[in-house]
C-alpha cells in the first residue's frame, strides 16, 4: 500500500481559496498513490481561532466538492484532514472527511477530543461521539484528530472495533514536538497497529507548527518522518504486517478489562 501524507504550510499570508486551490493541485499529483492524507484544519489553521466562525462550510460545502473531485481525478482513498463545519442545527465541528477513490463520501468523523482547555476550539466547537472506522480494500482504517492523540483509549476502540491503520490529522505546534512523535509510536505499538499522523508546517495566529509528519509501523519503527516545512511524506507499507505482529505477539490478547477500582483503607 502507497500513502502520501501532505504536510501542508498554513500560513496568514496564502487565502483559504488559494490554499484550496492548492491542495486540490497537490492530491491530483498524486495519483497512483492508494491513499493521500492531508492535516487537521488546513484551511484556516488550527489555531486561528477567529476564523473557525467565518470560514465555517457545511458539511457539504465548497472544501468538500473540491476534495471530492480531487480524489476521483487522483483515483485515490483521500483523507481530506479536516474543516471546521457549520452544522446547521448545531454548533461547528472539527469534521475529517474521507472520500473514496471514485469520489464518494465514505466517511465522517468529527473530534472528539477538543484541545483549548477553557479557550479555543474547546470552547468554539462541538464535541464528536462516534468512532469511525472504514474498511479500505488491504486495511482497515480508524479516524482520529490531533488532541485525540492523548486519549488511548480512544483509539483502543478504533482497535476493538477492527481498525489496523489509525490516520491522525493534525496541526501540532513546534513546542510539543517531541510529545506528537513519542505519542505516535506509543499510539502504534500499544494497538500493533499502522499510525499515519499528518501536521501541518508554516506559521498562524503565532503558532510555529511543528511539521514532522510521521508513519510508525505496528512493531513501533518509524518508517518515514518530513522534516519541519511544507513537504509530501510518501511511504509503502503491507497492511498485513497488523496481523502477523498481533499473531507473534500477542499482547492484545492478554488485556484485562473491567478492573476494579482500589478499594479505600
Ligand atoms: O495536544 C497537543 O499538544 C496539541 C493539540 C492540538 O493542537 C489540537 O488538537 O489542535
Amino acid at each position: 500500500m502507497r500513502a502520501s501524507l501532505l504536510q501542508i504550510a498554513v500560513d496568514a499570508g496564502e487565502s483559504v481559496e488559494s490554499r484550496r486551490r492548492r491542495v486540490a493541485s497537490l492530491v491530483r499529483e498524486q495519483a497512483g498513490a492508494d491513499l493521500v492524507v492531508l492535516p487537521e484544519l488546513w484551511t484556516t489553521g488550527a489555531f486561528a481561532y477567529e476564523d473557525f466562525g467565518r470560514e465555517a462550510e457545511p458539511l457539504e460545502g465548497p472544501t468538500y466538492e473540491v476534495m471530492a473531485k480531487a480524489a476521483s481525478d487522483a483515483g485515490v482513498w483521500l483523507h481530506a484532514g479536516s474543516i471546521p463545519e457549520r452544522d446547521p442545527d448545531g454548533p461547528l465541528y472539527n469534521t475529517s472527511l474521507l472520500f473514496s477513490p471514485s469520489g464518494e463520501p465514505a466517511a465522517v468523523y468529527r473530534k472528539i477530543h477538543r484541545f483549548g482547555f477553557d479557550k479555543g476550539e474547546a470552547v468554539l466547537m462541538g464535541a464528536g461521539t462516534e468512532l469511525v472506522t472504514v474498511r479500505l480494500p488491504s486495511t482497515t482504517l480508524g479516524l482520529a484528530t490531533c488532541y485525540d492523540l492523548r486519549f488511548p483509549e480512544l483509539f483502543r476502540g478504533l482497535v476493538d472495533a477492527g481498525a489496523e491503520t489509525l490516520v491522525v490529522p493534525a496541526g501540532w505546534p513546534e513546542r510539543r514536538r517531541a510529545h506528537w512523535t513519542l505519542l505516535a509510536q506509543a499510539r502504534a505499538v500499544e494497538n500493533q497497529a499502522f499510525v499515519l499522523a499528518c501536521g501541518t508546517a508554516g506559521t498562524h495566529a503565532g503558532v510555529p507548527q511543528a511539521g514532522h509528519s510521521i508513519v510508525v509501523d505496528p512493531w513501533g519503527e518509524v518508517l518515514a518522518q518530513a522534516g519541519p516545512g511544507e513537504e509530501v511524506l510518501t511511504v509503502e507499507f503491507d497492511p498485513a504486517k497488523v496481523t502477523a505482529t498481533r499473531e507473534q505477539f500477542p499482547a492484545l490478547k492478554d488485556r484485562v478489562l473491567g478492573l476494579e477500582a482500589p478499594r479505600r483503607r
